[in-house]
């Protein structure tokens, strides 16, 4: 005789119990086999829950994490299912060769393809940079092949040789080319196409070299930026590091600054257009925004990004010193011939350039005038002088060169500036990374007061960053005084802006505008993929469909058992209830047997 008593933890007027019942053995074995299959499946219920909660967020982030440690591997090179792709950034000032690859689509028709950076035997980076940039060439465009040739020999060298048949190579020239003549352009450009595939069998073809325009450089490395940083995910919404989205079931992108060394992109997401511009500005505007959708598949509109995007030629680091040289020149020539003064004009009689060291010595020469320059270091007055390379309109909404800008929120936004952004803030000053306005002008301006003779010997000591090199150090007062004003007066950004980040790494990948294009120049091949392997999809799903069908054939089975369990208790109620009717002395009787009753009278 034994009780079975549930007293569940709950207010004490909900106390209850269950019943005693007496079952009888084979029915006891009965019920005890059911309870604990029961037990066993709601354990293995909450065990699922847990690895179920687990596949949230904070395991999602896990596994990105993981995926980003895993990414500073040596590539596999053995694993034939990898795909490789080259994308050779011919800038102004250099070209380098960046090799990506990546493993086979996931299937997920919402997911780019997962390029990342090859990294050789010793985990480092697959890339390789020469200068000059390949404008160099303009006048001898038939060695344009011998030029990048140490290029494409070095990625030969690293991508498996069986696979350079199916490995794409794309040759994308940006502002060092724009700046010549188109018919210079063609030469070089034909002379690739022509003798590269004579030397290497990589997948190439006249389309895959070419001189893109500001607003595709700017597209792709705020593709780029926002790939690494998984703002183009979109199932973890939950996600605790989630920025506020900036439509319903999309996270929120990140703009891009980029100044090379002759044009400068701006390049940031505008929510659907909400504020109504004059008809001559709605133009304007229209023409500055990059409609582009990055699913595989053009009807999944929930991949289509308005980004505002606008590229300055002649605003990239060097092209301004030259624009600032000739304003300077032409100023103190036409000084000179009104006062009747020698300015410049001999070493002896030097003009005092603010944005030059204290003491560095130089001449600026330019058909035939030549003009003796000497630094002077002063920051603030180099950043005035700077203004009128702005060439900003005088009306208020006008931003560099009087382009149409369109409005940015300040207060909810994120940018990521690159190249000089980077540069002049990490390699001479060592405070890259986060942006704060007012450091920067403190620090730039110590800098650009220091004597040249202290800059060389600190230089010569290995105190700047090893990228540093002479040319960074003559011209970081500059460019750090010009990079300031783009931000600040250009732009308008305020002076303590507090989201900005200068990188060039980001999550140990380099980051550029070239994975951003190689993204994008591959965003069908996962449609290709599924196609070509719809069986694959096909089997993928029905196992993901009978992984779900699972889950509910799993709940069906509990509630099949907890039934099972009720009825059976309700019926042995019952059985009870009918027995202490009818044979309750029989309790009793079973008791006097086994403890007599003293003193109580039982029976009529
Ligand atoms: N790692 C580095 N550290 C310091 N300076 C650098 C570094 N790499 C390049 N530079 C210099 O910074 C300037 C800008 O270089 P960057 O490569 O960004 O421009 P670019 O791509 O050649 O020009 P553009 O994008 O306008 O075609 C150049 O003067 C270049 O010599
Ligand atoms: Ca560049």
């Amino acid at each position: 005789h034994f009780r079975i008593s549930f007293s569940y933890l709950c207010p004490a007027s909900w106390y209850f119990t269950v019943p005693t019942v007496s079952p009888f053995p084979r029915q006891r074995v009965a019920f005890l086999g059911l309870f604990f299959i029961s037990c066993l499946l709601l354990l293995m219920l909450i065990m699922d829950f847990r690895h179920w909660g687990a596949s949230l967020p904070r395991d999602r982030q896990y596994e990105r994490y993981l995926a980003r440690v895993g990414e500073l591997e040596a590539t596999d090179t053995e694993d034939l299912t990898l795909n490789y792709g080259l994308v050779v950034d011919c800038g102004s000032s250099g070209s380098r060769i960046f090799v990506y690859f990546w493993p086979r689509h996931n299937g997920n028709p919402h997911d780019l393809l997962d390029i990342k950076q090859m990294r050789d035997r010793n985990s480092q980076p697959v890339v390789k940079k020469i200068k000059p940039g390949i404008s160099a060439m303009a006048d001898t465009p038939e060695h344009a092949s011998d030029y990048l040739r140490p290029l494409l020999s070095f990625a030969a060298a690293h991508v498996p040789v069986k696979k350079h048949k199916e490995t794409p190579l794309y040759i994308l020239c940006t502002a060092g080319m724009r700046l010549l003549p188109e018919r210079k352009q063609l030469a070089i450009l034909a002379d690739l196409v022509r003798d590269i595939p004579l030397e290497f069998d990589f997948l190439f073809s006249q389309s895959q070299a070419e001189v893109i325009s500001g607003k595709q450089e700017g597209v792709y490395a705020w593709i780029g930026i926002n790939f690494v940083l998984g703002r183009f995910d979109h199932e973890d919404e939950s996600d605790a590091e989630a920025p506020q989205e900036l439509a319903a079931g999309r996270r929120r992108t990140v703009g891009i600054l980029d100044m090379g060394g002759a044009s400068l992109q701006i390049a940031y997401e505008v929510p659907t257009s909400t504020s109504v511009l004059p008809p001559k500005q709605e133009e304007e505007a229209k023409i500055l925004l990059a409609e582009f959708n990055l699913g595989c598949d053009v009807q999944h509109t929930e991949h289509v990004y308005r980004v505002y995007v606008t590229t300055f030629l002649g605003f990239g680091g060097n092209f301004a010193r030259q624009r600032y040289e000739d304003l300077v020149l032409n100023e103190t020539l036409t000084k000179n011939r009104l006062l009747g003064q020698k300015t410049g004009l001999s070493p002896d009689n030097p003009l005092l350039d603010p944005c030059l060291p204290v003491g560095l010595t130089d001449v600026v020469e330019r058909n035939s005038q030549v003009l003796h320059i000497r630094g002077r270091g002063d920051w603030a007055s180099c950043g005035a002088m700077l203004s009128p390379l702005l060439a900003r309109s005088n009306t208020s909404q006008a931003s560099l060169n009087g382009i149409y800008q369109s409005p940015i929120d300040f207060n909810n936004s994120e940018f990521y500036g690159f190249s000089e952004f980077f540069y002049c803030t990490e390699d001479v000053l060592r405070i890259g990374g986060h942006y704060h306005g007012p450091t920067f002008a403190k620090a730039a301006q110590d800098y650009c007061g220091m004597a040249w003779s202290v800059l060389t010997q600190r230089f010569k000591n290995g105190l700047f960053s090893s990228h540093a090199d002479e040319h960074r150090l003559k011209y970081q007062c500059f460019k750090s005084a010009w990079m300031y004003q783009v931000l600040h007066e250009g732009f308008h950004f305020p002076y303590d802006y507090p989201h900005l980040q200068t990188a060039q790494l980001v999550y140990d990948r380099e980051v550029q505008w070239t994975l951003g294009a190689i993204l994008y120049k591959t965003r069908f091949l996962p449609l290709r993929d599924l196609r070509q392997e719809g069986v694959r999809q096909a089997h993928g799903s029905w196992f993901r469909l009978s992984f779900v069908y699972n889950h509910y054939l799993f709940f069906a089975c509990i509630l099949v058992v907890l039934l099972a369990i009720i009825l059976y208790l309700l019926r042995l109620r019952r059985i009870h209830h009918r027995q202490t009717r009818t044979s309750a002395p029989l309790d009793l009787l079973w008791i006097e047997e086994v403890v007599p009753m003293i003193g109580v009278q039982v029976g009529p």
